[in-house]
This record gives structure tokens, C-alpha cells and sequence, in this order.
């Protein structure tokens, strides 16, 4: 994934030519009897499951030692094939464990391939990639030790974090730092200080998150920004009615999602900006709050005891031991996140958090955006692309199939609530398994992964 070469606002031109044929599919899909109007709507899943084998299969050290992705390629078929419910032939397992292990820097973190410098993007999707596989095995190869090393050596005295060294500083980094931490269980203050911070300087008057301060808020790095600030406790220091705001009107008259404003629809959005949506649900109560201080002049004491907040998410885990969350229940500590009043157990956030209940509705149109996945970005050969015309590519069928996860799950506020019916576009031999939104792993791997590790 090439971050650096954004492409420049579309001519209404461009969007009226994405419009033409999306609007044709729709029209042809309009035009169908039952019968056939279902059979576009079905999720193609042996011939995505024989596109995603084949490409792990090509994964094989002879594929070009220049290749600097490898991890990612790992991850993104990994991952949509646990989407699908399915698992890879234990050979290839090997091989990604394998193959990975090799990616491992001597110094800590992963690079995009063998011998390469470590990458902090590469070190999530090695990551993420290791625990989709699971397994004693598969979780062990990771250097806990080594990668905390490497996390700090990419911290930046600003509280930021570098994707490499001498490399780019933005909010990728940051969340990737995070997020690895956090999931291995080795996530502290000191990885912690000023990232907040750096974060809050990124949200732009638009409501949504910049890669960095002063650039253009993105769906990519909103997801990014916005995961972090729950992941350290301090989410209430966003303008989350900004960031509603920003995100509800990226989605299209196409029904998928736009990355930014007066951009065109592209599939993976459906995982940057609907997994945002999935995160907001989450923490409907602190959004609520934040526009009860907006509507009241501020008076956050009596907010907190309206809505008893704070507890939710920073309450970590019943009976875990340690150093079990007390945060104050005052209106400093809330806002300020963490604090050195509040024992705060940083690593059972994610935990806490996926264990809550949602708390609100889906404030996105989640049957519109299925009908965009699967009418429009659903190649029937096998894979998923970013919009009609375009080629399918693992990226976009990774990101596709998370977003339409995360659109299936929207009205299961938990895991003893599987989806109605109702909520999953086509049949519903279409269902999905459900992802974990902090992480972008399914629930059930992130859970294995959080057991192993939290006993370490
Ligand atoms: C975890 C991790 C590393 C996350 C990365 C998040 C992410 C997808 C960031 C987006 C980067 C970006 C500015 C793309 C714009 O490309 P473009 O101009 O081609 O696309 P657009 O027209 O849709 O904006
Ligand atoms: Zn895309």
C-alpha cells in the first residue's frame, strides 16, 4: 500500500462516470426476478476461498526478494479467509510462520521481507497476520521483548511514533505502534506519553483525522486515529461530534464509502470508515456526553453521574489481576484520559472494550453499503475490487469482506446476539465472522491471542 502517492480531487467527470456504472448495476439488479436478484447477492465463497489459497500458495520464498509487502499480503488473505470461517491447510500455516519468522528483525519488529530494515506497518500486518494463524507456534515466534525495543526506538520525544527509522512520523504509526502493543500485552506509559497529543493535533475542522497535522482528514487514518485514542484511554479528548459528523456524509450515492471528501467510492473504505462506525457505537455514551456538555455550557461532573461513563471501557477485565482500573470518577480524569491517579491496566482495553455491549443503533446504512460490496466490488471469479472496472486484489478483498463484517454484526450489540436475518444483505449463508474492530482480527483468533499473551 503506497500511503505517500494520494491521488488529487476527482473532476465530476470521473464521478459521473463511477455513478453511470454503479447505477447500471443497479438498475440491471432492479430489473431481476427473486430467484436471480439473489444469486448476484450471494457471496461468492469457493471462488474467493481458491483466489485467497492460490496467492498464499504464490507467497513462496522465490516470489521477488524485493517485494516489500509480503507481511501484508500474509495478513490480508489470512485474515479474509478467517473472515470466511475457513482455515488454511496446516503446510501453508507453517510456511507463514516460517516465512515470518524470517521478516523478524534480529533488533525487533518485522520488515516487509527477509534482510529488510523493520517497518512499523509491516510489524502490524506480521502481527495480525501470526495471530489470525494462532497456535502456540505461530504466537511464540513473536519477540515480545525485541518489538517493545523497537516500538521505543521509533517513539519521537513529540510522543509520535516514526514508521521506521529516520522514516515518516504520522498517525499510521502511531496506531500500529499501539495496536501491537496493546494485543501483545506489552503496552505501557512510556509508549503512551503525548500520543493523545499528536493525535488531537491531526483532527482537522472537517471532524474527521489527518495523516498528520495540518494535511487532510482521511477514512484511513480516522480508523487509525480514532482506534488509538480508545486504545490509550483517551477518546473523550476528540471531538467525536466533529468526527460523526464527518463520517456519516462519506458515504455515497453509491452506497459504498468515499475515503474524503469529493473523492470517489472505493470498497475498502467500507472497513476504514465503517469500522469507525463500529468504534462509535462503542462509545455512544461518551459522544452522547460530549454533546450534553455542548448543550449545557459543560458541566462534566454531573454528566458523568448521568451516564457513568469512564467506568466502561477503562474498567478492564474482572478477576485479571494487576493493576485493575480505578479510574476517578472526576471530570479530569475522563478528560484527560489516563492520569497518574488512575492504575489503569492499558493492555485490557481492547478486551474490555470488544466485551461491552454497543450501545447504540448503526448510524450508517449498512444494507446500502452490502449492496455496494457485493453488487459492485465483488468480482464472482473470486476476490474483491475497489469499484467496478477495477481489477480484484487482495487489499481491497481483505478490507471489503472486514467491512461487510462489520456491516452484518452493526445490530449485535454482542457476541450472545448473533445477526438477524434481517441485517445481513443476500442469504444468509452469507454471514461473516465477526472482527474485533479495534484490531481488525476475528473475534475468536483476537480472544485466543489475548489469553496467550496475557499470561506471559
Ligand atoms: C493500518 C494502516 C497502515 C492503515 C493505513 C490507512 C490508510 C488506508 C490510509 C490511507 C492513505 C491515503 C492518504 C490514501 C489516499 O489514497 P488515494 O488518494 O489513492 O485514495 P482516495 O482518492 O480514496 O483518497
Ligand atoms: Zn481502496
Amino acid at each position: 500500500m503506497d500511503c505517500s502517492a494520494a491521488t488529487p480531487t476527482v473532476t465530476q467527470r470521473d464521478q459521473w462516470m463511477v455513478e453511470h456504472q454503479v447505477f447500471q448495476i443497479y438498475d440491471l439488479f432492479a430489473s431481476l426476478p427473486r430467484n436471480a436478484k439473489s444469486a448476484m447477492l450471494e457471496l461468492q465463497r469457493d471462488n474467493h476461498m481458491e483466489y485467497l489459497t492460490k496467492g498464499l500458495k504464490r507467497l513462496d520464498p522465490s516470489f521477488s526478494v524485493l517485494d516489500a509487502n509480503r507481511p501484508w499480503i500474509c495478513y490480508w488473505i489470512l485474515h479474509a479467509i478467517a473472515l470466511l470461517g475457513e482455515y488454511v491447510e496446516p503446510e501453508l500455516e507453517d510456511n507463514v510462520i516460517e516465512f515470518l519468522s524470517r521478516c523478524q528483525d534480529p533488533n525487533g519488529g518485522y520488515a516487509g521481507g527477509p534482510g529488510q530494515m523493520p517497518h512499523l506497518a509491516t510489524t502490524y500486518a506480521a502481527v495480525n497476520a501470526l495471530i489470525t494463524v494462532g497456535g502456540e507456534r505461530s504466537l511464540s515466534s513473536i519477540n515480545r521483548e525485541k518489538l517493545y525495543t523497537f516500538l521505543q526506538r521509533m517513539k519521537q520525544p513529540s510522543g509520535a511514533f516514526r514508521m521506521h527509522d529516520a522514516g515518516e512520523i504520522d498517525v499510521r504509526a502511531c496506531y500500529t505502534a499501539i495496536s501491537v502493543a496493546s494485543v501483545l500485552n506489552i503496552l505501557d506509559n512510556e509508549l503512551v506519553r503525548n500520543v493523545g497529543d499528536y493525535i488531537v493535533s491531526c483532527q482537522t475542522y472537517e471532524g474527521g483525522i489527518a495523516g498528520e497535522p495540518g494535511a487532510e482528514a482521511h477514512g484511513g487514518y480516522t480508523f487509525c486515529g480514532f482506534a488509538t485514542m480508545i486504545l490509550i484511554n483517551e477518546v473523550n479528548r476528540l471531538d467525536l461530534a466533529g468526527l460523526l459528523n464527518w463520517v456519516a456524509f462519506r458515504q455515497s450515492r453509491e452506497c459504498g464509502f468515499q475515503g474524503r471528501t469529493n473523492k470517489l467510492v472505493d470498497s475498502c473504505y467500507s472497513f476504514w470508515q465503517g469500522g469507525v462506525f463500529a468504534l462509535l457505537q462503542r462509545v455512544h455514551s461518551i459522544l452522547d456526553e460530549e454533546l450534553g456538555n455542548l448543550h449545557s455550557g459543560g458541566d462534566c461532573t454531573n454528566d458523568s453521574q448521568q451516564t457513568g461513563m469512564t467506568s466502561d471501557i477503562s474498567k478492564g477485565e474482572e478477576g485479571s489481576g494487576g493493576t485493575l482500573s480505578q479510574v476517578d470518577e472526576t471530570c479530569h480524569s475522563r478528560l484527560g484520559g489516563l492520569n497518574a491517579h488512575s492504575p489503569l491496566n492499558l493492555n485490557s482495553i481492547g478486551y474490555s472494550f470488544i466485551k461491552q455491549p454497543a450501545e447504540e443503533e448503526p448510524l450508517f446504512h449498512s444494507l446500502a453499503l452490502q449492496q455496494y460490496i457485493l453488487l459492485c466490488a465483488q468480482v464472482m471469479e473470486g476476490g474483491l475490487r475497489d469499484k467496478p472496472g477495477k481489477p480484484r486484489d487482495y487489499y481491497h478483498t481483505c478490507y471489503s469482506l472486514s467491512g461487510l463484517s462489520v456491516c452484518q454484526y452493526s445490530e449485535s450489540p454482542d457476541e450472545d446476539s448473533p445477526p438477524l436475518p434481517s441485517a445481513v444483505m443476500g442469504p444468509y449463508s452469507n454471514l461473516l465472522e465477526r472482527i474485533h474492530p479495534l484490531f481488525n482480527v476475528v473475534v475468536e483468533r483476537y480472544y485466543e491471542a489475548h489469553e496467550f499473551f496475557a499470561t506471559l
